[in-house]
């Protein structure tokens, strides 16, 4: 049985007090719920004060971001100690906004996420295809190399601390949520992909959230799905009632 997580990924938005305050809220209400692994990821501002109110709290703490180096003359970038450093257990990797934004390749993606295991941190690992991967039939071989080259190279062990995000980029922001059966395929596929990669025991631990428009209105359905194992939530993170939903889901698989 995997545990389920519930993630939110605030993006760049709140200010320390705005995300201060969220993070009070989430903390109270996460306090009483015990079914599933809670996760908030603020920006990097933000990070050591919200750890600060979180302290004693069920709610664990994710960077958007981290550097694939542990220091030096980097402008701009955060090595992943640092993110330890401020009260983090997690990082997103591989995100769509900065596959596309920033020009991340799968080779990057792949030494951000060896620097962050390396380090001690868990990885919250996204992959998803654009509309038009999807609608020219290159679906299966963008996943398939996404998680191939993201993943080289890690052990049995590292991948115990790996989570799987996949979020198709379409349905990313727009209100357009895939449908369960369209995600239930993608993360089927997945966890073969991963079980050829490594082994079947490591693909049914792993546990691979959906990400893309998930809402208090079609959490449930999602998460009743067998290889749903959580949710990688954006616009509804940011607030309090919508989150709390979406952590008190009610699917079971
Ligand atoms: O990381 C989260 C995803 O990008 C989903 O964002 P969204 O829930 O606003 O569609």
């Amino acid at each position: 049985m995997r545990r389920p997580v519930i993630a939110g990924n605030w993006k760049m938005h709140k200010t320390i007090a705005e995300a201060v305050e969220l993070a009070g809220a989430l903390k109270q209400a996460a306090a009483g719920i015990d079914h599933a692994d809670f996760i908030i990821a603020p920006v990097f501002t933000a990070l050591a004060t919200v750890a600060a109110e979180l302290q004693g709290s069920n709610l664990k703490l994710s960077g958007q971001n981290c550097s694939d180096k542990s220091s030096g003359a980097f402008t701009g970038e955060v090595a992943p100690q640092m993110l330890l450093d401020a009260g983090c257990s997690h990082v997103i990797l591989g995100h769509s906004e900065r596959r596309q934004l920033f020009g991340e390749s799968n080779d990057l993606i792949n030494a951000k996420i060896r620097a962050a295991l390396t380090a001690g941190l868990r990885v919250i690992f996204c992959i998803g295809e654009t509309l038009a991967e999807r609608e020219t039939g290159r679906m299966y071989d963008v996943l398939s190399e996404q998680v191939t080259q993201g993943l080289a190279g890690l052990s049995e062990e590292q991948m115990d601390r790996v989570i799987v995000a996949y979020e198709p980029v379409w349905a990313i922001g727009t209100g357009k949520t895939a449908t369960s059966d369209q995600a239930e395929e993608a993360h089927s596929f997945v966890r073969g992909l991963i079980a050829g990669q490594f082994n079947l025991q490591v693909s049914e631990q792993l546990r691979i959230l959906y990400g893309g428009s998930v809402k208090p209105g079609n959490v449930d359905e999602l998460m009743a799905r067998d290889n749903i194992d959580g949710a990688l939530v954006g616009g509804a993170s940011l607030n309090a009632d919508d989150f709390i939903r979406i952590m008190n889901f009610n699917g079971t698989n």
